[in-house]
């Protein structure tokens, strides 16, 4: 790709992505921009990965053909209303906010503008990401692509509705904290039972690295996987029981629909 990709924001979502982007040669890191109020987080992408940085978001906006506003949802309306007379006539604004719909960046740019919103997850800094996907109706199909091809650099992508983006933020965008907080429990209950820690971290993960890849690959019914583990009156199915009797189940429910509604609320009050 020759465009220049502009982030603004250059936190921790953003040092991910340029990564990846990096990695797969998807373009020269000449063309990559990236402005941040802070120089300390410029300086750390200009060395490590030859990008340009600028601390001026309307001269990114001047020069980008694609923005990534990698920014905090709390800021997008002030950013926006900074760079919106700046922008090329035929920018992408690429959104990776939890709780900012296309109407509301529409709203905030107050003129016709080609949006993709999209909602990636941290497991982009190891390449094992996954990003939901939607955009609007300024769009072609070729910029969607594109755009895709950006966040393929790091992971999966799957096109969303985006009635079902708050859903998204729940299962992939806020879920690997909970499944950090899984491997940490099993962890600490390794511990209490005299395994090191670092042994116990690694057993934990890659137990649930190689379960998800089970998922993912066999096409089996989670149900039926768990099944597989159990034996007749064996160690399993003994925490299997203990699991159920607290809830495990339910509890993972009723936190991601908190997680949903709360994107769901910040869409409307984020305007
Ligand atoms: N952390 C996560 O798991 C995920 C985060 N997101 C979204 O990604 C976005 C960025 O998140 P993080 O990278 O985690 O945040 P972060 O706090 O690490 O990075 C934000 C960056 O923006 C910079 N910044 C602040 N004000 C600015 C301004 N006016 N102009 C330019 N730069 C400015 C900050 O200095 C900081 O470097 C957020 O909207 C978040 O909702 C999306 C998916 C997952
Ligand atoms: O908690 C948040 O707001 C962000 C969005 C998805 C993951 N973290």
């Amino acid at each position: 790709m020759d465009k220049i990709i502009g982030f603004i924001g250059c936190g921790n979502m953003t040092k991910a992505m340029i990564g990846g982007i990096i990695k797969s040669n998807l373009v020269n890191p000449k063309n990559l921009i990236i402005s941040d109020i802070h120089k300390k987080n410029l300086d750390f992408v200009s060395n490590k990965y030859n990008v340009k940085t600028v601390n001026d978001n309307k001269e990114l906006a001047k020069k980008s053909d694609i923005i990534v506003l990698a920014i905090k949802p709390n800021i997008y309306n002030l950013v926006i209303d900074e760079i919106k007379d700046f922008v090329k006539k035929d920018v992408i604004i690429v959104t990776i906010a939890a709780g900012k719909s296309i109407n509301n960046v529409e709203i905030e740019f107050g003129k016709d503008i080609k949006i993709v919103r999209t909602m990636p997850n941290t497991p982009v800094f190891v390449g094992e990401g996954m990003t939901g996907i939607c955009y609007n109706d300024k769009i072609s199909k070729e910029e969607l692509e594109e755009v895709v091809g950006i966040f393929k650099c790091f992971g999966k992508t799957e096109i969303i509705d985006e009635k079902l983006m708050d859903v998204v933020v729940s299962t992939s965008g806020s879920s690997p904290a909970y499944v950090f907080m899984f491997i940490e429990a099993m962890a600490d209950a390794a511990v209490l039972d005299g395994m090191s820690r670092d042994k116990a971290y690694k057993m934990a993960a890659q137990s649930v690295l190689g379960a998800a890849k089970m998922v993912l690959e066999t096409g089996k019914h989670p149900g039926e996987l768990k099944d597989m583990v159990c034996s007749p009156g064996g160690t399993t199915i003994e925490a299997v029981i203990s699991l159920e009797e607290d809830a495990f189940r339910a509890s993972v429910i009723k936190a991601m629909r908190k997680c949903t509604q709360k994107s769901k609320e910040m869409a409307k009050t984020t305007i």
